[in-house]
């Protein structure tokens, strides 16, 4: 059969957010259906009734302590002077912690206060009052008590007081089905072989993995083709079985974006398009009584609109309220752009540096997962506002615990491998210690910390003239700055090339001539001025070298690129190019320092850090590394 032709939409709307979710719940008639299941199994789930306790707990009258039960009233006029005998199973029966008090027994007296006559006669110099020491009937819980009210979530203690009060079953709500459909002809499982173009599908299992988290029950669909046929019948399927179905990218405008059509027509839409950045190819509509979301196929958008859209659906459902993050205020070290008229959602990454919340944002671009397993806190800039300045006070979404935050080391400025290892041998000795790391070049490093934004910097900045590293810039930027420089390490930089060097490259002049094409780093990196450098000393002029304008912020991603292209060429250190299986020419050792502000650099997370940095495990693992040595018991520089 020909594919009835869906003619590619390209105007999106613009709705605000709040405005759909409304629109949506009107729209949305949850099943209200509820199920009886064990008490045992009951984590996370909601009642859907007011639980009664089924039996008392203690349900006889138990010991509190080990001792002896006594009938309290026989015991009235023991006092020092007038010890009294009691006589075993008739004035008294011994008792452990939890037994029953038999009747006619009415106290328990502990253990250590009674004087041993005979194994059978005790004698006591204090009277017991009635009840002492015992847990009576209904203690905990009395038979008939409301347990908990309708709409509460189930937690592990509750499910203790179900068990105790023999509450053995409980009706809770169903949980929403709620199916994801991944889509696109582009995308295969983690399981199969990658190649250029075809895209490892994760969305599903990672939207799967939320709804579950939600409380509601995910159906992940095999991944559909972008044909129209399939996904017409893989919508209706859905609808057919799930109170809420998800179908994952053709949302835009793309010429194989079908799915507003096809929900069109096999029921309506009711929203195509938010004004969010990211996240506005969103489609909201219904199939029958299912109500039907088309999510972004970029994963930050993905997961941004989940969250927008499908979790209050969820929690309609679950008749529970949609919880919401702690908020905090923090310090922008940026200023931050946002487009009027739709409202942005910034990953920020917070560090507590100098007694100050200090926040910067991550990158914006929808692709970056990474971005959100790095974010500490969102920030969300309103659609009447157009950003914010640096030094601007503002609120954000907090997605990490702040003691974690706090507690953090804010590392900055150049990326090097070591600090990973670093990172992680501080985590091993310190468990709630951590590094959070911002690659952003040797230069903004400085900058980071002159601004207050970080507690160190890995710097690797030489110096054209003195041919000196480092010292010379903290002097001319961080002039009166209570900083510390740490000599750290040595390591080899030299030239990325394919296996082979298939174009013979052995000098920068072969670069130019041969019109290799170079990686190039970004302005202020350590590797790029070193690179200027050259160029100058070579007289080369940038226009020479093919590829210097646009730049990679790692030396791995340089050695990623040079890898996928035979006629490339990189500059950077000796274990990317390991690590990329590059071949490698080494030019020249550079040092590589760690600039501190004085008062980490004094701190305990400060000396930790200096104590793993000399410890021999660490200098045995970097040496490891090949192209390193780490430098042993150096004199800080303080400025
Ligand atoms: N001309 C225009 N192009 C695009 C627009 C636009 O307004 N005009 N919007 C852009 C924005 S914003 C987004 S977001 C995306 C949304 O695209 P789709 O929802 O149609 O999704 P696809 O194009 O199929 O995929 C985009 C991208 O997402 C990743 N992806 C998709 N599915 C999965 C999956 N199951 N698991 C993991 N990753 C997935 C993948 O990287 C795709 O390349 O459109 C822009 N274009
Ligand atoms: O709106 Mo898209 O959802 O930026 O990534």
């Amino acid at each position: 059969m020909v594919n009835k032709q869906y003619k590619r939409k390209i105007y999106l709307q613009d709705k605000p957010r709040g405005f759909a979710r409304e629109e949506m719940l009107a729209h949305f008639k949850p099943r209200m259906e509820t199920e009886r299941i064990y008490s045992a199994d009951a984590l996370g789930r909601v009642t859907a009734e007011p639980i009664y306790a089924t039996n008392s707990m203690p349900h006889y009258h138990a010991s509190a302590m080990d001792g002896i039960a006594v009938i309290a009233e026989a015991t009235y006029l023991a006092h020092e002077q007038n010890p009294i005998q009691l006589k075993r199973n008739e004035d008294f029966v011994y008792v452990d912690t939890g037994n029953e008090v038999p009747p006619p027994f009415n106290a328990v007296i502990m253990i250590e206060h009674v004087e041993e006559i005979t194994e059978d006669v005790l004698e006591i110099i204090e009277p017991a009052s009635p009840w002492q020491h015992i847990r009576p009937i209904g203690e905990d819980i009395v038979q008939e008590e409301m347990l908990f009210p309708q709409g509460h979530i189930v937690r592990p203690v509750d499910i203790g007081v179900l068990l105790a009060s023999q509450s053995t079953m409980i009706d809770v709500i169903k949980k929403p089905v709620v199916t994801v459909i991944p889509t696109g002809n582009e995308l295969i499982t983690p399981y199969e072989t990658a190649s250029p173009g075809k895209l490892i599908e994760f969305n599903g299992t990672v939207i799967s993995s939320f709804i579950t988290e939600w409380g509601g029950e995910a159906i992940l669909s095999p991944i559909v083709k972008d044909d129209p046929e399939k996904i017409k019948e893989a919508l209706l399927h859905a609808a057919n079985t799930s109170d809420v179905v998800v179908i994952n990218a053709g949302s835009s405008a793309g010429s194989k974006d079908y799915t507003v059509h096809i929900i069109e027509e096999l029921g309506e839409v009711f929203t195509h398009g938010v004004a969010t950045r990211p996240g506005k190819p969103v489609i909201i509509g219904k199939i029958n009584e299912t109500i039907v979301i088309g999510i972004p196929g970029y994963p930050v958008s993905a997961y941004l609109a989940l969250e927008w859209f499908v979790r209050p659906l969820v929690c309609k459902c679950l008749q529970i309220p949609e919880p919401s993050r702690p908020l905090l205020k923090v310090k922008l070290g940026r200023r931050i752009v946002s487009t009027m008229g739709a409202e942005d959602f910034v990953r920020m990454n917070i560090g507590y540096v100098n007694g100050e919340f200090i926040a910067n944002p991550l990158t914006r671009a929808a692709g970056v997962t990474m971005s959100l397993v790095r974010a500490d806190g969102l920030l969300v800039v309103s659609p009447d506002q157009l950003g914010f300045e640096q030094g601007d006070i503002v609120e954000v979404e907090l997605l990490k615990p702040v003691e974690e935050i706090k507690s953090a080391i804010v590392f900055n400025g150049s990326h090097d491998l070591t600090i990973d290892l670093l990172t992680s041998q501080l985590k091993k000795n310190h468990v709630t210690s951590k590094i959070i790391s911002s690659h952003v070049g040797s230069m903004a490093g400085i900058m980071a910390i002159k601004k207050g934004e970080a507690h160190i910097a890995g710097i690797h900045l030489l110096d054209p003239e003195t041919k000196q590293y480092n010292v010379s810039y903290v002097q001319r930027f961080l002039s009166g700055a209570d900083v510390v420089l740490y000599p750290f390490l040595k390591r080899t930089q030299g030239w990325f090339l394919p296996k082979g060097n298939p174009l013979q490259i052995n000098h920068i002049k072969d670069i130019a001539k041969k019109q290799a094409h170079f990686v190039n780093r970004q302005k202020g990196a350590g590797t790029r001025i070193l690179l200027d450098l050259l160029l100058k000393e070579n007289e080369i002029t940038p226009d020479q070298i093919k590829g210097y304008q646009r730049e990679m912020f790692s030396h791995l991603s340089v050695a990623a690129e040079v890898k996928g292209n035979n006629n490339a060429v990189g500059l950077g250190i000796y274990p990317a190019a390991k690590a990329m299986g590059l071949d490698f020419i080494p030019l020249a050792d550079e040092n590589y320092d760690l600039l501190m502000t004085r008062e980490f650099f004094e701190s305990d997370q400060g000396k930790s850090l200096i104590e793993i940095i000399q410890s021999e495990q660490f200098q045995t693992q970097v040496n490891q590394i090949g192209g390193y040595s780490v430098i042993k018991n150096p004199e800080p520089i303080y400025f």
